[in-house]
Formats: C-alpha cells, sequence, structure tokens
C-alpha cells in the first residue's frame, strides 16, 4: 500500500454530509446495505463517490480480496504466531478440515448440554462461567442479550479477579445446584486460575462431596486443565487457531449453548455465517464491514479522530461496547505492521461508548458541542425486548433517530454557546430483533469490519504482545517483592501491601 493512497484520501475535498444529500438523491440506499435482519445506514457519514473510489483503490493495493481468501481457506494470517485465525469454520465457513474439526468439537458440547440436561450432573441449576478478556466478554454479552426471560439455566459470569466479584456471583447461588465451568483458552491466565480455586473452595464449604464432578474446563490446551485436576470427560477443547477475543462460537460459548438451548447456539452460528459469505462475496461497495472500516479510516486516518464512540439504544445490547473495546483495540491497537515495521500512523481508534437514552443526559454534550471530532454509531432495535407500553420503545428509537439527525444538521445561533455546528457523523445499524442469529450476524460483521481496518492499515489484528509485560511484572511483584521497581511503585506496593 503506498503513501500516495493515504495521501489522496486525506488530501480528499470533504463536502458537509448535508450538501452530499442534497447532491445525491440516493445517497440513502447507495450507503445502507440490508442482510441478515440488520440495516447498515453509513449515510451520514462523509464517504461519497470520491472517497469510495479511492479507498476501494487502497483496499485492492492492501490485498485485502487475497487477505479475505487467507482468512477463510486457514493461512498463516497471525504470522508473529504463526497460527491460521479459524474462528470463521466455527461457524462453517472456509477451510474445510477446520470446519469438519469444529463440528466435531461442538458435537461433544452438544453431548455435555444433554448430559446436564438429563441430570447427569445431578440437579444443576447454575452456571458460574469464570474466565476472562475474550473468555468472558462474549458469553456475558450473549446472555444479557437472549437470556434475560427464558434462559434454561441461571448464568453467571465472573471476570475480575477482586473476590467482590466471585462474592457477589456466588451470593444467591447453591453450591449443590451448581456447574462451575473454567474458560480459559490458554488455561494459565492467573486470575481465572485464582477465581477456579477460590470457586473449589467455595463449594467444598457449601458442602459438596466432589466439587471436582461439577467442574467443566472449555480450553484449547486440554491438558493444562487435566493438571489442574479436570477429568478429560468434561473437558470442552477447542482449536487453538481461535483467537480468545473470537471464541465465543467455540467451547467459550458453551454457557450461551447450555442457558438458551443448542438450537439457539445454532441459529447464531449460522446468522454469523451469514455474515461471513457477505463479507467474503459482496462488491466492495455493497460490502457493509468494508464500507464500515473506511468510514473508520476516513475519520481515524484522515480527520484525526481518536476514538469513535458506540451506543446501544436497547438494554439488551448494553454490554456490546465493552465486547468491542476489546475486539476492536486488542486487535488494532498496534504501532507496527505485520511486516515488523513502524506503523507510521495512528492505530486503531479508542473505542467507548454506553447505553442510549441513558448517555444522552451524561456525555452527548461533548458529542454535540466539543471540539473533537467523534464519529458515532448507534445500534437499535426495530422490536421491543419487552411487554411494556409501546411508547417506552416509541420514545427510544425517537431519541436515537435524533441524536442522529441532530448531529449532522446541527443549528446556528449567533450566541454561541447554544450554537450547534453540525456535520458530526453518525451510523446507524437497526436490527429486525435482538435474536440469536441477528446478534450472530452482528458481531461477525464486527469482526470483519475490524480485519478489513487491520488490512488496509497492515496491521496483524491477531496477536496481543501488548497486554503480556503487565502480567510479567505482576508476577515479578508477586514472587519478589518490590525490588528493583520505580520509586512510585515501590511505594505503593509497600504502603498497600507491606512486606509481600
Ligand atoms: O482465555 P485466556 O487464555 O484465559 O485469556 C484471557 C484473555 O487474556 C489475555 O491477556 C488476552 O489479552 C485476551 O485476549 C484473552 O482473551
Amino acid at each position: 500500500m503506498t503513501n500516495s493512497n493515504w495521501t489522496a484520501l486525506e488530501q480528499h475535498e470533504e463536502q458537509t454530509l448535508i450538501a452530499l444529500f442534497e447532491r445525491d438523491a440516493d445517497r440513502v440506499s447507495k450507503l445502507t446495505v440490508e442482510l441478515g435482519g440488520i440495516r447498515f445506514d453509513l449515510s451520514k457519514t462523509h464517504l461519497d463517490d470520491g472517497l469510495l473510489s479511492d479507498f476501494s483503490a487502497l483496499a485492492n493495493d492492501a490485498g485485502l480480496g487475497a487477505a479475505k481468501e487467507a482468512l477463510f481457506s486457514g493461512a498463516i494470517v497471525n504470522t508473529t504466531e504463526d497460527r491460521a485465525a479459524e474462528h470463521t469454520a466455527e461457524r462453517g465457513s472456509g477451510n474445510a478440515e477446520a470446519v469438519t474439526h469444529a463440528r466435531e468439537l461442538q458435537k461433544r458440547m452438544r453431548s455435555l448440554v444433554d448430559a446436564i440436561d438429563v441430570g447427569a450432573f445431578g440437579e444443576i441449576r447454575h452456571v458460574l462461567h469464570i474466565g476472562i478478556g475474550g473468555s468472558a466478554l462474549g458469553p456475558k454479552l450473549l446472555m444479557d442479550a437472549l437470556g434475560r426471560d427464558d434462559a434454561r439455566y441461571d448464568i453467571k459470569v465472573v471476570s475480575n479477579v477482586d473476590g467482590a466479584a466471585l462474592a457477589e456471583a456466588t451470593r444467591d447461588l447453591d453450591p449443590l445446584k451448581t456447574l462451575v465451568a473454567v474458560a480459559s483458552k490458554t488455561f494459565t491466565t492467573t486470575e481465572t486460575l485464582l477465581n477456579a480455586t477460590s470457586a473449589m473452595e467455595w463449594m467444598q464449604k457449601g458442602g459438596v462431596a466432589d466439587p471436582y464432578a461439577q467442574f467443566i474446563a472449555l480450553t484449547a490446551y486440554p491438558e493444562k486443565a487435566i493438571e489442574w485436576g479436570i477429568d478429560e470427560s468434561r473437558i470442552l477443547p477447542f482449536n487453538e487457531a481461535v483467537g480468545g477475543r473470537y471464541s465465543l462460537w467455540c467451547s467459550i460459548g458453551f454457557p450461551v449453548a447450555l442457558g438458551l438451548g443448542w438450537s439457539a447456539f445454532e441459529e447464531m452460528l449460522e446468522g454469523a455465517a451469514t455474515m461471513d459469505r457477505h463479507f467474503r462475496n459482496a462488491p466492495t461497495l455493497e460490502n457493509a464491514p468494508t464500507l464500515a472500516a473506511f468510514a473508520d479510516l476516513f475519520y481515524a486516518q484522515c480527520k484525526g479522530s481518536q476514538t469513535r464512540a458506540v451506543f446501544a439504544y436497547d438494554e439488551r445490547l448494553r454490554l456490546l461496547p465493552d465486547y468491542l473495546q476489546q475486539l476492536e483495540m486488542e486487535s488494532n491497537g498496534k504501532s507496527v505492521t505485520a511486516k515488523g515495521a513502524p506503523l507510521g500512523r495512528h492505530s486503531s481508534p479508542v473505542t467507548w461508548g454506553g447505553v442510549g437514552t441513558d448517555a444522552q443526559h451524561a456525555v452527548f454534550q461533548l458529542l454535540h458541542q466539543g471540539t473533537h471530532l467523534i464519529p458515532v454509531e448507534f445500534i437499535a432495535s426495530k422490536t421491543p425486548g419487552h411487554d411494556f407500553d409501546v411508547a417506552h420503545h416509541e420514545a427510544l428509537l425517537i431519541n436515537c433517530f435524533a441524536q442522529g439527525a441532530a448531529l449532522m444538521s446541527g443549528r446556528n445561533s449567533d450566541d454561541l454557546a447554544r450554537n450547534y455546528v453540525g456535520d458530526r457523523p453518525s451510523t446507524t445499524i437497526l436490527l429486525d430483533d435482538v435474536t440469536p442469529a441477528i446478534v450472530g450476524a452482528l458481531i461477525a460483521f464486527y469482526e470483519h469490519r475490524t480485519f478489513a481496518n487491520a488490512t488496509l492499515l497492515g496491521i496483524n489484528p491477531f496477536d496481543q504482545f501488548g497486554v503480556e509485560l503487565g502480567k510479567q511484572i505482576a508476577k515479578d511483584i508477586a514472587e519478589n517483592g518490590p525490588v528493583g521497581f520505580d520509586p512510585s511503585t515501590t511505594a505503593l506496593i509497600e504502603a498497600a501491601l507491606g512486606d509481600i
């Protein structure tokens, strides 16, 4: 990818959003993609014919088509770790061998769901899912989104090493009726293993005669789980070529399959597969993840936006911003290219966000009148997730659309304190409903958008070495105490922990 591509994009003569709508009566349909029960409306971004053509050239030069084929065919796309990235195979897309392997492991998962259902583990009512990062955020999001009214089991997800999290999660659980799922791709993550050990003690204290019999493991390294004490028959392995933040489709999604039932889990996989096919085959200008990546790159790379904000106008999706933070920031928060050279550009913007309408009364002031340019994303559902008066849902959607309109149109006032400059971009993602299939497609959309961003920047989105240094230093402190650290760190350790 040449610098001239970026120079052309940076020098693009930008029109206001209002002018773009005035000049092109087809703008909404041109920049709206509908598939899998989702409408992606990018018409309130500054993408225009010129930008689309320049970004398409950039995508060609960056080899997006070949990169997609490499991803789906199971080639080594995670070059720094010498691995493929086979999350799409979990939903039946791509490499045949990986798909067959995924199906076999899913059969094993399904058998365990069935066994628990028929009482092979006793009278299980609760599942305590212990994991962190990619081993927690997906199950947490999905159960919160889809398991509100009719979850078949009470699923609690614990991630933080702060014992308060485990205390809260176990407070109302009956240890005799609880299954503990220890979810860790590597089965070496210290927080997860400490929480698992404490959950084991909680069960012992709670009178469970053989707590190990109520523990299962979800991991890519079964031998590590066996070493920890979990019987092989209660381990659900997954392919090590599935990255942690892409792992909700495999056994890390076990609580979802158990909590919502196997058919719902399959619907979620099928929804994601629909998005896989779209990303792989749809032409660039009709390709939702690719167009969204163009808009992301335009603002982050050409307009200096350092953040992008995501607001779920639906309580069921309130954890989506958290989920996306890991997906986007851990994937593309890198200052080096896949070839090991300095990136020389900004990496992924900071993803942040919240829930509408709450956020309107808290942070939207800055979005409307602050000096930062922050592309905003709204996610809403046509169908409400409750039986209360329809007025609630109407108010929710009206507010969502009003915010997008206000950001774009602005309103002039001679009184500067009351002036809205407008021309602030947003994307609206409108779901038919929050169902397993639609949420599956939505998450796959974000995965592919992240991949397209990475490819155009030349980043490997599948490693995360940035998280290692802090872990290493924590280990050093735990093993050796405050030896050899800077004065501030030493003083903090001594003040809070004394002689550890
Ligand atoms: O699943 P685990 O191996 O326990 O890893 C849990 C998480 O921790 C790591 O530090 C990574 O930053 C995440 O990508 C990963 O999802």
